[in-house]
């Protein structure tokens, strides 16, 4: 992929901080100890981030790093993907820059188990995007909803687990929309079999969903009052079953008071939120109901107040509710016959209503949001959704979700595994391709029509006659048996029988193995709310409820679909949403099952790569070659590294390419070249040239332009020469030591061989900080203090042979400030060269040629008359054509201004000086002179000294003076 290339630069430059920042430049790729340990040694440097390509791992921290900063939201912006170490920043801007330029779509899909730390990442990425986004004040109120609507979901969906204790019990799409400028103006939810069975059921240290305790804990008297609720949790049946209703780490009462806050601003009016308490503490009384048997042995309800309770909330009335939970109807030919049900079923019909209620309305709520953030325009999708979960009893739940992350596998594998293959034949690139295990075997086997499990659930759920959850296995034995990927204890050899129930069925996910326990399939799937109860909803003066039960379901007298079908519906629109997109993958890793900072659980986290399937990913990334890239981008980086590509190559960037890894020696196995890129087969090699290259870079960036030209024909071998140059700097590390110590014991004595070399270095010192601290105009009379040192070797006239030191700082002052770029220049090459290189001195009087001046008004040469260097036009879907043009910022104000207006305007070899943002945002700053003010006319920004230009960079040639 495109960011995959390009954030190997930055994995070079960083390779010797801690481990490998991208794990494709692992020596040993197929090593799983060798993942692992990068994967350790950087967390326990607290780098939590690696790449794999383009793909993104995290490990959970358990611990509140410095790296979600505003300042590091701002250090990530519109920076290129391999300037900086990994960062979920990155990704998400890598994601929106793409946008924005091609105007397509894009999600960011972000998995891993519970705990693994999914939510945080896809919360970061909001609030990233909510930060570093272009806004305006009508827009702040989007993002505000767009934010606020997290603690409102997550109250309603999320709950305490034993794995996490704000685990997500739904899972979430969302769309963060975009506007043509880039502002985020809108978002959409969908969400996904949120898990109803918790509202009536939790295990043993788990807990409800938040929101009941937080209305317990920090509604106020006279809400629970009119609710008829009492502020202790104990009270209530559904509450306690996990025996912790109480917890440690969470703050009822604080996030209750955020909540309440939030739906103020998404847009819920006063009403609505009386429905919706109406409904959670309908919820809560309907736990309490209990029935008895009467001497028929039908249920009733014990005692009245709760159902009152209900009928008041719900608006639902009284006698018709009491008989609904005790009574079901049949149809028996034409007649409607009510029957009454025993204490089981009465029970039965009590959870299952409260869960359809509970269900519905968290519906309803996504659905409410989604009405708040509607908008339109380009979008970037955050996708975080159950991983692979893997209990000691898996049920209906388990067997959904992992049957969710087969196909968000089988997503993964179509997008990227394939397009790796893909790009290598499209590049003409002899290459066996590799084999990869396809998952789809799998997602057949649970969801082909008629033959799948779904489809033989389906087939028990509905057929007549007794259907129990036995038959349903043996069913599953009957129709996909000889699966290869599916065993029961029946079909299972003698070695692994013994580790299957009788009641189990065991699937081989492409993850690994799972046992689902088949207890329970029928009845989730089938969630069946009798018909008498749904009335009762229909008809309820609850305007939410009314909303969540529609009378034309009642009409409606087909079977409604089935949960797994609902679900495998949902899942196959979403697949279908997502394969219109980019993609970007995170995933995330939980460390240790304690929630503890620092720990790294080797036994649990190799578990999770494996599920994750990362080694199958670095596997296929780096199946051929380690490195890809475009050959211009190649040539571009590394042309320095050869006399005949520097400083510009003429001819096509294969050939120059091809020039240039001849001279520089790679040996015919290390790559190969293909139609538009090179490829390079391991790390090392490219490891040695980027060495070459930081080498060359350092050696550049000390040299005045006119050597630079020359030490381009330098030596060819550079692995050699590196090796000897670090000898040599150590033994010239010492003298200098030596030197400067008997320079600092002489110092007050007049210019000497013995100081002079401390002299010159503090008059460098001097100079690099006047540089920084140069007045900002003219009229700006301050200026940076000299040491005594300095003043006295002056006074004493001792501009000496050299010339250089002293004789700068007399002249600087007088210096007109378009001067200064070319001065700084100077200053550093003398400091560096004066004494050593033969021609320095000479080289002095005359002005650098390639200054970024000379070179920036060459760059803005036409090369036809009227036409500028490849302008940044933009099209948008409807034909919207951003012209070639300026953003001419003054002090206080911004104009956008046509290209050839400002041609006419400004002598460019009048501009005071050039600076380049370090952001690849492709914006220069011009900085023009006072008098051109005049001329330029109507963009005058009122009193400023100086006034600035931006405009993009027109072409390469730019960037790379810049770089250089
Ligand atoms: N980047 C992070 N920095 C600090 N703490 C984190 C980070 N990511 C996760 N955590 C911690 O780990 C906890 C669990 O993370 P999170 O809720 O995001 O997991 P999840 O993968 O969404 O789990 P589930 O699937 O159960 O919803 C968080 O509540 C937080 O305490």
């Amino acid at each position: 992929g495109q960011n995959g290339d390009a954030n190997m630069e930055g994995a070079l430059i960083a390779r010797d901080k801690v481990g490998v920042q991208d794990f494709v430049l692992l020596d040993s790729h197929t090593s799983e100890a060798a993942f692992l340990n990068n994967l350790r040694k950087r967390y326990q440097e607290n780098l939590i981030y690696t790449y794999i390509g383009s793909l993104l791992v995290s490990v959970n921290p358990y611990q509140e790093l410095d790296i979600y900063t505003v300042s590091q939201m701002k250090l990530y912006r519109g920076v290129n993907f391999f300037e900086l170490p990994p960062h979920l920043y990155a990704i998400a801007d890598n994601a929106y820059r793409v946008m924005c330029n091609e105007y397509n779509n894009h999600f960011i899909l972000i998995s891993g188990e519970s705990g693994a730390g999914k939510t945080e990442a896809s919360k970061k990425i909001l609030q990233y995007y909510a930060v570093t986004c272009p806004t305006t004040e009508q827009l702040q109120t989007v993002r505000d909803r767009l934010l606020l609507s997290n603690p409102v979901l997550e109250a309603f969906g999320n709950a305490k687990t034993l794995r996490n204790d704000n685990s997500s019990r739904f899972g979430k799409y969302m769309d963060i929309q975009f506007d043509f400028k880039g502002a985020p103006v809108g978002g959409h939810i969908l969400s996904y079999l949120i898990e109803k069975s918790r509202v009536v059921h939790q295990n043993h240290g788990e807990r409800n969903f938040h929101i009941f305790y937080q209305l317990l804990e920090g509604g106020d008297k006279d809400l629970l009052c009119w609710l008829g609720l009492e502020r202790n949790p104990q009270k209530y049946t559904y509450l306690i079953q996990g025996r912790c209703a109480k917890v440690f780490s969470i703050n009822d009462k604080n996030d209750w008071k955020i909540v309440r806050k939030a739906f103020s601003i998404i847009d819920f009016t006063e009403k609505d939120i009386e429905h919706l308490f109406g409904i959670v503490a309908s919820v809560l009384h309907l736990g309490n109901i209990q029935f008895e048997e009467d001497s028929n042995g039908h249920a009733i309800i014990r005692d009245g107040s709760q159902i009152k309770w209900i009928s008041k909330l719900l608006g639902a009335h009284l006698s018709i509710l009491q008989e609904a939970l005790t009574h079901r109807k049949i149809e028996a030919r034409s007649e409607e016959v009510l029957s009454p049900l025993n204490v089981d079923l009465a029970f039965y019909a009590r959870d299952a209503v409260a869960k359809a209620i509970y269900g519905r309305t968290f519906t309803w709520l996504v659905n409410k949001i989604n009405g708040s953030l509607a908008n339109k325009k380009t979008v970037i999708g955050l996708l975080d959704i159950y991983g692979f979960e893997v209990l000691d009893t898996n049920s209906f739940e388990q067997f959904c979700i992992n049957y969710c992350n087969e196909k968000l596998q089988q997503l993964l594998i179509e997008m990227t595994l394939k397009a790796e293959q893909e790009e290598y034949e499209l590049e003409g690139i002899e290459w066996e391709p590799i084999p990869y295990f396809n998952n789809k075997i799998i997602c057949d086997l649970v969801e082909q029509k008629h033959k799948g499990i779904i489809s033989i659930l389906d087939e028990e759920c509905l057929r007549p006659g007794e259907a129990t959850d036995l038959s349903f296995l043996e069913k599953l034995e009957e129709k996909v048996g000889d699966h290869a990927h599916f065993v029961t204890r029946k079909l299972a050899d003698q070695k692994t029988r013994k580790s299957i129930d009788w009641v189990d069925f065991r699937l081989l996910h492409y993850a690994g193995e799972v046992t689902y326990c088949a207890v329970g399939f029928l009845e989730k799937n089938n969630d069946l709310l009798y018909r008498n109860l749904k009335e009762v909803l229909c008809n309820s003066k609850n305007s939410i409820i009314r909303d969540c039960f529609l009378l034309s379901e009642l009409d409606n007298r087909r079977r409604p679909e089935t949960v797994a079908t609902q679900f495998k519906n949902s899942l196959t629109s979403l697949i279908e949403i997502l394969m219109s997109k980019e993609p970007s993958y995170i995933r995330c890793i939980k460390p240790n099952e304690n929630k503890e900072p620092g720990k790294f659980d080797d036994f649990l986290i190799r578990h999770q790569v494996k599920y994750l399937g990362l080694m199958e990913h670095l596997r296929v990334r780096r199946a051929g070659f380690a490195y890809r890239r475009k050959y211009e981008l190649f040539l571009q980086r590394y042309k320095s590294l050869c006399p005949a590509t520097w400083p510009h190559w003429h001819g096509p960037a294969a050939e120059g390419v091809e020039r240039l890894i001849k001279h520089i020696g790679y040996k015919p196995e290390e790559y190969k070249l293909g139609r538009t890129k090179i490829f390079i087969r391991f790390p090392k090699t490219l490891f040695a040239t980027e060495d070459a290259f930081e080498y060359r870079k350092h050696l550049l960036s000390k040299v005045p332009a006119p050597l630079k030209r020359k030490a381009g024909t330098g030596s060819a071998c550079w692995r050699g020469a590196l090796a000897r140059r670090a000898a040599k700097k150590r033994t010239w590390a010492v003298q200098t030591i030596r030197k400067f110590i008997n320079g600092f014991i002489n110092r007050k004595k007049p210019l000497c061989p013995e100081n002079r070399d401390f002299v010159r270095l503090s008059q460098y010192h001097y100079l690099m900080k006047l540089r920084d601290h140069l007045p900002k105009n003219v009229l700006d009379k301050s200026w940076l203090q000299p040491p005594s040192i300095l003043e006295e070797v002056r006074g004493s006239g001792g501009s000496g042979r050299g010339g250089s030191g002293p004789c700068l700082v007399a002249t600087s002052v007088h210096i007109g400030l378009f001067l200064v770029p070319q001065l700084q220049q100077k200053v550093v090459t003398s400091a560096v060269f004066s004494g050593k290189k033969e021609g320095y001195l000479e080289s002095l009087s005359q002005p650098f040629l390639e200054t970024r001046l000379s070179e920036f008004s060459k760059a803005l040469e036409p090369r036809a008359p009227g036409s500028y260097v490849t302008p940044v036009i933009k099209y948008d879907r409807n034909g919207f054509k951003a012209r070639e043009r300026l953003l001419v910022l003054t002090q206080s104000s911004a104009y956008v201004v046509e290209m050839a207006k400002i041609k006419q305007k400004i002598e460019y070899s009048t501009l005071k000086g050039i600076s380049t943002s370090n952001l690849s945002d492709g914006i220069v700053v011009i900085h023009v002179p006072e008098d051109n003010k005049q001329k330029v006319g109507n963009w005058d920004g009122g009193s400023s000294e100086v006034m600035w230009l931006m405009l993009p960079i027109p072409s390469y040639k730019l960037l790379e003076c810049h770089n250089s």
